[in-house]
């Protein structure tokens, strides 16, 4: 008989064990830092139980940020640059990894699977490229053969190419972990992620997976965080204060909601490729508001935050029963938050930790559960979305 490759034999042991320990990784659109969630997993499916067992987030310097920047979201970019980045990011992700798991006690021995989602530097679904012949299309660098060489342990990366390949988007891919860790039979619920990009789950009480809709809704912190980087030489606004001292410009705000991303119908995703800052300089011509002041303009597009995803709850999601369950940095913002509990008075807003999700690990959280699928679990049919599990396995040898 001809012997089966060591790492295969690795792979399906692993695949078997009753209770498995991995790594999520995310590094989102905010560029703000690596988010490290080590997990442990029994089962899958419907039946998946997991526990948060360390997080931490490992700030970028701003030199990493800087060079990723060069890159990130532009049409034209240096294509050696890129390159350089692919296998400089894997690696040094990689050292993240074992910087945690020394703080944290834990060997690589220990760890049973990593699960990177890498850096999106550029997403373009087809409504943004606009060449027919052409499929949806994103790219996620920083490649997982560095982070399994490095670390020794098994990488799964590369996760929203299956998700493409079978006729999504490639995002949210927050479908999968939320219907898995967030329904509940007799409630509705919303489970709103505020990243750069804002992105929600619809779970409707009565179970029906049909009418699951998860979708990228609206600018989250991209457009607050690039004002405050030109502007006021800030990586974000911290504790609202820059939006507090300003007052939200009626016309411009008013300008920004009638982008036409807005009247497309869900599910749809989006970027900063798209919402950025000559979008908000566009709409400043359209309304006559160019002369605003910094601090007004940083209130005006916190407050179009807020405004798009009340707007989309709104004429999307039937019923004032729901509930709300935010994650991701802009969950922290509290003028952001303080505007959609007005906009949306009926429904009860708290933070994902009511449902056992830390809410600043819940992206990282996803990944995690998402290779825990990749390794044992089985396809899902979620209404329209793809049916996939997804993710490329990297050996460590
Ligand atoms: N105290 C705070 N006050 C205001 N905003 C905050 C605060 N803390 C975090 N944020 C916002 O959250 C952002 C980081 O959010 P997060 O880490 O969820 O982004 P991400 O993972 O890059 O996003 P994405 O989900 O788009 O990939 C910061 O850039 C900032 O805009
Ligand atoms: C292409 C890409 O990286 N998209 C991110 C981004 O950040 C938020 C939003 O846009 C979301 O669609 C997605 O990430 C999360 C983890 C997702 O796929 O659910």
């Amino acid at each position: 008989m001809i012997p089966l490759n060591h790492n295969l034999q690795r792979l399906f042991s692993i695949a078997q064990k009753p209770s498995k320990l991995g790594i999520g990784l995310m590094s989102g659109t905010s560029l703000d830092g690596l988010d490290i969630a080590l997990c442990k997993f029994t089962g899958h499916g419907l039946g998946t139980h997991f526990e948060l067992v360390q997080f931490i987030t490992i700030p970028y310097p701003d030199d990493f940020k800087q060079e990723v920047q060069q890159v990130f979201a532009k049409r034209n970019a240096d294509l050696e640059k890129v390159t350089l980045l692919n296998a400089y990011i894997g690696s040094y992700h990689a050292e993240l990894i074992l910087q945690a798991m020394s703080q944290w006690h834990i060997e690589p021995h220990n760890v049973d699977f990593i699960a990177s989602h890498g850096q999106t530097i550029y997403h373009a679904p087809q409504r943004l490229h606009q060449h027919k012949s052409s499929p949806n299309a994103t790219l996620q660098i920083g490649d997982g053969d560095h982070i399994a060489i490095k670390t020794g342990i098994l990488t799964i990366s590369d996760f929203r190419q299956k998700h493409i390949a079978a006729g999504g988007e490639g995002a949210p891919l927050a479908l999968y972990g939320d219907v898995l860790l967030g329904s509940k039979t007799g409630e509705n619920r919303v489970l709103l992620n505020i990243g750069g990009i804002a992105n929600l789950t619809w779970l409707p009480g009565d179970g029906d997976f049909s009418r699951v809709l998860c979708t990228d809704i609206a600018p989250g912190n991209t457009l607050i965080d690039a004002a405050c980087r030109k502007y006021f030489d800030k990586p974000y606004d911290e504790d609202s204060a820059i939006a507090y001292s300003g007052k939200v410009n009626e016309n411009l705000l008013k300008a920004l909601l009638s982008h036409p991303f807005f009247k497309e119908k869900a599910p749809k995703t989006t970027g900063p490729e798209l919402f950025n800052l000559n979008m908000v300089t566009e709409a400043q011509q359209q309304s006559g508001t160019g002369a605003i002041s910094n601090a007004d303009l940083v209130c005006t597009l916190s407050a179009f935050t807020a405004a798009s995803i009340a707007g989309f709850i709104k004429e999307n999601i039937a019923g004032g029963d729901i509930k709300i369950f935010t994650s991701g940095g802009g969950a922290r913002n509290p003028f952001v938050i303080g505007k959609l509990k007005k906009l949306l008075p009926q429904a009860a807003i708290g933070d994902s930790s009511a449902l056992g999700i830390n809410p600043d690990a819940k992206e990282a959280i996803l990944f995690a559960l998402l290779g825990n699928e990749a390794l044992c679990g089985e396809p899902i049919s979620i209404g329209a979305n793809p049916a996939v599990l997804m993710g490329k396995f990297c050996f460590p040898v």
